[in-house]
């Protein structure tokens, strides 16, 4: 049977450290970090992500901003909130919750934030440095991807990883990770000729196509790590009429015969991409301050 990674924990451990941090931050230089959220419409998912966020950058210690707008909100109102969060001093981060309502062009929204604020990753120019090895922002989820590759499997110079899915907020950025960190990375998708082939020569096989269940553990080399970054939410008659629960784009019961270790959903992906974004508002706050995030305690 598979271990199972429990991003849960891990995200608690590092939520303690970054809290840590915080309050070196504060004691020793007078600056409380502050992360501000924007939330257009009431998209029930959503809610309930800045909810978590919201509660959890207190909990570190950082100042949170919470702004919620309309569903019928246009573009130039949007812009405008993040042009005064742009040059607010107790903002260090800034997140638009995605997806945004179907009047705002969101490639407009995220290229109006200030590159040193994007705490999502999201900014071409913080996609550009991860694509030529510079140093920018790392979106969240490959960056919590990563953490637990790393505590898992230690160095991953030479590994075959494939990711599945080319999103720009996963599969893309998480694949430079990868071969940053001296992978051989193939990134395949949905209209790959035979997929199950392509993640049977994978020692690292990343999930990231929001497909729900569609990886079969038989497409699993023996002992290989597997990183879920699905979420998935699906009818749970069983749970009661009209209940839902969240699956991954693995099919978590076949998967765990032949994997060695696999992040579960939920509890695996996703309370580390919360924690990250937490480092990453950390290290935005450093920066901006002419600090080095390095130089804090990692206690
Ligand atoms: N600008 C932007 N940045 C984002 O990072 C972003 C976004 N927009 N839009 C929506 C997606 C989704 N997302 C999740 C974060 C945490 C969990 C998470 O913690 N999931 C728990 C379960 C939570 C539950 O039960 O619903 C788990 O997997 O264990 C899930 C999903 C961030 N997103
Ligand atoms: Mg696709």
């Amino acid at each position: 049977m598979a271990q199972l990674i429990d991003g849960k924990t891990f995200a608690a451990n590092l939520r303690r450290t970054i809290a840590g941090q915080v309050a070196q931050l504060n004691r020793g230089h007078g600056i409380t970090p502050g992360l501000a959220v924007v939330l257009v419409g009431n998209d029930p998912a959503s809610e309930v992500y800045v909810r978590n966020k919201g509660r959890q950058t207190i909990e570190v210690g950082m100042q949170s901003f919470e702004h919620r707008l309309p569903q019928n909100t246009d573009e130039a109102q949007v812009l405008d909130l993040v042009a005064r969060l742009n040059a607010d001093p107790n903002v260090h981060g800034i997140l638009v919750q995605l997806p945004l309502p179907d009047q705002i062009n969101s490639a407009h929204v995220l290229a109006a934030i200030d590159p040193k604020k994007d705490v999502d990753g999201f900014h071409v120019i913080n996609a550009g440095l991860l694509a030529t090895g510079g140093k920018g922002l790392v979106p969240c989820t490959p960056l919590g991807c990563m953490m637990m590759l790393h505590d898992h499997l230690g160095d991953l110079s030479g590994l075959d990883a494939v990711v599945v899915g080319r999103s720009n907020i996963v599969g893309k950025p998480l694949a430079h990770l990868l071969l940053a960190a001296n992978c051989t990375v193939t990134i395949a998708h949905s209209r790959s000729r035979d997929l199950p082939d392509i993640c049977r020569k994978a020692d690292i096989l990343v999930a990231a196509v929001g497909r729900p269940r569609m990886i079969k553990g038989d497409w699993i080399k023996p002992g290989a790590t597997v990183i879920d970054v699905g979420i998935n939410r699906i009818p749970a008659p069983e749970k009661g009429e009209g209940k839902s629960r969240l699956v991954g784009d693995v099919d978590l019961a076949s998967a765990q015969k032949h994997a060695g270790a696999i992040t579960p959903v939920p509890g695996g992906v996703g309370p580390m991409t919360i924690a990250c974004l937490l480092a990453n508002t950390l290290t935005a706050t450093c920066r901006i301050h002419g600090l080095d995030p390095s130089d804090l305690d990692a206690r």
